[in-house]
């Protein structure tokens, strides 16, 4: 075990720094190689556990919303709903992360201007977030406990002002990713992952609504009307060279987790593709036609939110297919952070429509990319020829 272990400490600081020493040393005492300490207790164990708790509460969180009668639905700028749901997984997911790591940065999809402007808003937002809590007291304590007060719950939503960057660590927050889905009862998923420098290093996806058999079918049903019920709910995670989980979405301690992986396809023409339920956030036009020109017979799965990254990388389904419209749209971080490291663990790759690397350093938005396209990493280039093929025709 000892060697074993040494041997995989050695992998990990050549994936994390192959070229900078100088940076080891500072780093130097998550990578002792002591005799009995695991692979879990390496790098961004905090951080991956901590992001683990602070999604599952916040989960919790959306799910109280959704079994309740009103969900406070409001119409943000953009015409998406946006509902108290949104704000409390934020407040509690931005004030998990300041009790663990004060220093870090966060990008946060929501912020606290409608909440300040409105009372009563305010007031039912602050009964979710005190009632959401961990029935495990060792867990709720690791994420800080409770929020002590209104206004703690209205600086923690504010705290996702970050602008992004390349430097440093910064977490992208997507509280309901799909809240369109989450709204129909369909999928949805709470969003949360660790940038290093402008990498996606550390991921979570809480998907309340997915199966929690990671060998379940995955067939048009799951994103229509998905309701979440017995059998139900995942949290799936990914720390940087070292691999993808999923687990049962608990309420207290958080339960066993089990490897995932992309499946091995031999030909294509097999392939599962996973797109928006919305007609207007990809093409499917043209993702119909990239499909039937690769040979793929089988419908699309239609889902909202990352549960779609979550699905191909515990191999429910294959492809990912997000293209891009003429008018240019800029993808959010915060869409794509959490959902991209858990598809690169499980042997998956994740570019834009171009076959370029989505680059999480330039800000809240990808604005150097064009689309997003998913998939085992053997089948890229043979996806991304097609849908270049498919753009191509088009200019
Ligand atoms: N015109 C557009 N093109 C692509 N994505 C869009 C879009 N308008 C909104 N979105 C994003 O698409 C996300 C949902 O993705 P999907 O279609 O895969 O479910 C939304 O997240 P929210 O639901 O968190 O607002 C939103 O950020
Ligand atoms: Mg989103």
């Amino acid at each position: 075990f000892v060697s074993r272990s040494a041997a995989r400490l050695s992998q990990l600081k050549q994936h994390f720094y192959p070229s900078s020493p100088a940076i080891l040393h500072r780093r130097s005492i998550s990578f002792t190689p002591a005799a009995n300490r695991s692979i879990a207790t390496m790098a961004y164990d905090k951080e991956l556990e901590v992001a683990l708790l602070a999604v599952q509460r916040a989960t919790l969180l959306t799910k109280s919303v959704f079994s309740s009668h009103s969900k406070g639905t409001l119409t943000k700028s953009d015409a998406s709903p946006v509902t108290i749901g949104d704000f409390g997984a934020q407040a509690l997911i931005i004030s998990s992360i300041k009790h663990a790591f004060p220093e870090d940065e966060v990008v946060g999809e929501e912020d606290a201007d409608d909440l300040r402007k409105d009372a009563s808003l305010r007031e039912l937002v602050w009964g979710l977030v005190q009632s959401a809590k961990l029935e495990d007291s060792a867990a709720e304590d690791k994420i800080g406990g409770p929020i002590p007060s209104t206004d703690a719950m209205l600086d923690a939503l504010d705290q996702g002002n970050s602008a992004g960057g390349r430097k440093g660590r910064i977490w992208a927050l997507d509280p309901i990713d799909g809240t369109k889905g989450f709204l129909r009862g369909g999928q949805y998923a709470v969003c949360l992952a660790l940038m290093v420098d402008g990498v996606p290093t550390v991921g979570v996806l809480g998907c309340p609504n997915l199966p929690i058999d990671d060998k379940a079918p995955l067939d048009a049903s799951i994103g229509a009307d998905a309701d979440s019920g017995e059998g139900k709910g995942v949290l799936f995670s990914a720390v940087k060279g070292q691999g993808a989980t999923s687990r049962p979405l608990g309420k207290g301690a958080l339960q066993p987790s089990n490897p995932i992986s992309m499946k091995s396809i031999s030909n294509i023409s097999e392939a599962t593709f996973c797109e928006s339920v919305e007609s207007g956030h990809s093409n499917h036009g043209d993702q119909a036609a990239i499909a039937s020109k690769l040979g793929i017979t089988k419908p699309s799965v239609r889902m909202d939110s990352q549960a779609k990254y979550a699905s191909i990388a515990r191999g429910a389904g294959d492809l990912y297919l997000r293209l891009p419209f003429a008018k240019k749209y800029e993808e959010k971080i915060w869409d794509h952070a959490a959902g991209v490291v858990i598809v690169q663990e499980a042997g998956g790759e994740v570019t834009d429509a171009w076959g370029k690397p989505l680059d999480f350093g330039i800000g809240r938005t990808l604005k150097e990319n064009n689309g997003v396209v998913g998939a085992p990493k053997a089948l890229l280039p043979q996806v991304l020829e097609v849908v270049k093929e498919v753009l191509s025709a088009k200019e």
